[in-house]
């Protein structure tokens, strides 16, 4: 599959949330998977995309000019697509993921998971969404929408559209039960086009 992970950009956090996208790059690379990411070279960006290609995986990175000229865009990716803004990049790492793994992050991980969260309520697609979160940083958030549930402003289906884990086992596990399409590998294209 084609595995998008939404995570942090930001430069001060703690080291246990660097280690965690390390884990997932890792893993998502011994699991057969592609990463898409935001093509970005800081913070859990880059930490899940270096340890996706340390691994022997592939990865495509989706990243605006304005991160390019300020020099943080991920150059080592197998693919790096340039958009014009941040609207192009969130719709061309939709259309290229199969799934959505969510780690830890700011409000710009929490806009690239609102939308996805919001489009498979809506039934506008199917595939798996997926928050890992080990230490709890989303609790909140999730009795927020609860409370929102309960008071009646979200359907009955948002916590059906998306699934909380605590492991990278756990949230692997979960990512490749729930996957319906999946695409074939590079190496299954080579055979099949000679
Ligand atoms: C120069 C630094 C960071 C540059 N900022 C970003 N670089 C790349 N991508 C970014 C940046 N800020 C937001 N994004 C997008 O939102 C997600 C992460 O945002 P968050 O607020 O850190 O959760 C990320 O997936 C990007 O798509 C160093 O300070």
């Amino acid at each position: 599959m084609n595995i998008c992970v939404f995570c942090a950009s930001s430069l001060k956090i703690d080291e246990k949330y660097l280690e965690l996208a390390t884990e997932v790059g890792a893993e998502l690379a011994q699991r057969g998977h592609t990463l898409v990411s935001g093509g970005a070279t800081v913070s859990c960006m880059g930490a899940v995309t270096t340890a996706t290609r340390a691994s022997g995986g592939r990865t495509i990175g989706v990243i605006p000019q304005v991160l390019v000229d300020i020099e943080i865009a991920d150059t080592d990716s197998d693919e790096l697509i340039v958009t014009t803004g941040m609207r192009e990049r969130k719709a061309i790492m939709d259309e290229r993921s199969d799934a959505f793994l969510v780690l830890p992050g700011g409000i710009g991980t929490l806009e690239e998971l609102f939308e996805i969260w919001t489009a498979r309520v809506l039934g506008i697609h199917d595939r798996p969404l997926v928050i890992l979160d080990p230490w709890g940083l989303y609790t909140p958030l999730r009795q927020l929408v609860e409370n929102m549930y309960e008071a009646g402003f979200t359907r009955a289906n948002v916590f059906d559209a998306i699934s909380w884990t605590s492991t990278v086992e756990e949230a692997f596990a979960h990512l490749e039960a729930t996957a319906k399409h999946v695409r074939p590998s590079v190496e299954e294209l080579g055979e099949s086009t000679g």
